[in-house]
């Protein structure tokens, strides 16, 4: 299993009392599969997807559970592949049996090794995810510096950006110069270049129009690494993934492949969400 996360619990602080996000949240993933997390607006969906890679805002807590990673960043390898010891084996945070590391209790220094190399997030909104002082191309070859100093990483940039359908010469553009869908399939490329094991893709295809989004999703089914597609639309989940998590008020009330969860739901709550899809209201639970 490429991620199994177990029980995972997260409160918001706010002035008028805490908010529970997600309670007892469990989901796994197997390495190159293409997992659909589901849920209305406020479900929890943002929450889980930052709270794996260490960017829940500041009012958020972690309070409970593991998210169990078993990838190895080129960070971490020494001399003959194997894991420095001086990582694996810190006894600050667990390692499970099976060598995986929980990504919830990783210090900071860790987890950015593995932020875009091992795991890399795409959030909602492409323009807030690239910064409109540098060029696109300076972005993506900037996280593959970090993580893979030998390499090229221009090159390596220009190339990304080919193979999502944006011409290498747009490397030398700056964010506001490219469509809102460039943006888009920018940040996948940015999620894309340093060939992490998993991408957690946060509604990447909100506001886009058809064309673009047909695409977007081609690149995320077309991909050998995992993936975490989170998304309010069924019809984009069901076209694009093999399994599905349906999230509700924070749990997830149903797991299972895409077609069982369609065919035949388990929760009263995923066989609404269904009948709602098939009524063609898709869009509209938000
Ligand atoms: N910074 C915050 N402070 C307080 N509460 C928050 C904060 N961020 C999120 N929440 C609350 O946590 C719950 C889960 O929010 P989250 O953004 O994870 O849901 P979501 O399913 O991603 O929704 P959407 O589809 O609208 O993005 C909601 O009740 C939300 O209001």
């Amino acid at each position: 299993m490429l991620l199994d996360i177990d029980s995972l619990t997260v409160r918001y602080r706010a002035l008028d009392g805490d908010v529970h996000a997600l309670t007892d949240a469990s989901l796994a993933i197997e390495r190159g599969r293409t997992v659909g997390l589901l849920g209305e607006s406020g479900s929890g969906k943002t929450t889980l997807a930052r709270a794996l890679v260490g960017l829940l805002s500041e009012a958020g807590e972690v309070v409970d559970g593991h998210a169990w990673f078993d990838a190895v960043p080129p960070a971490w390898a020494g001399a003959n592949g194997t894991p420095r010891p001086n990582v694996l084996a810190d006894e600050a945070y667990p390692v499970r049996d099976d060598g995986a590391t929980d990504l919830l209790a990783l210090p900071e220094a860790h987890l950015r090794d593995l932020r875009w190399a091992e795991i890399a997030l795409v959030p909602q909104r492409a323009m807030g995810a690239l910064d409109p002082a540098y060029t696109v191309g300076e972005q993506i070859a900037e996280a593959v510096r970090r993580h893979e100093p030998g390499v090229d990483a221009d090159r390596r940039a220009r190339d990304t950006l080919a193979r999502v359908g944006i011409g290498a010469a747009r490397a030398d553009d700056h964010p506001h110069e490219l469509s809102g869908g460039e943006r888009q399939r920018t940040v996948l490329a940015m999620a894309l270049a340093c060939d992490p094991a998993l991408i957690v893709a946060d509604e990447p295809t909100t506001g886009l129009d058809a064309v673009v989004r047909d695409r977007v999703l081609d690149d995320l089914a077309a991909l050998d690494a995992a993936v975490l597609l989170v998304s309010h639309d069924l019809a984009v989940l069901a076209e694009t993934c093999e399994r599905l998590a349906v999230l509700h008020d924070g749990r997830v009330v149903e797991t299972g492949s895409t077609e069982t969860v369609l065919g035949d739901p388990t929760s009263a709550h995923t066989a609404a969400l269904c009948d709602a899809w098939r009524a063609g209201t898709e869009g509209t639970w938000d």
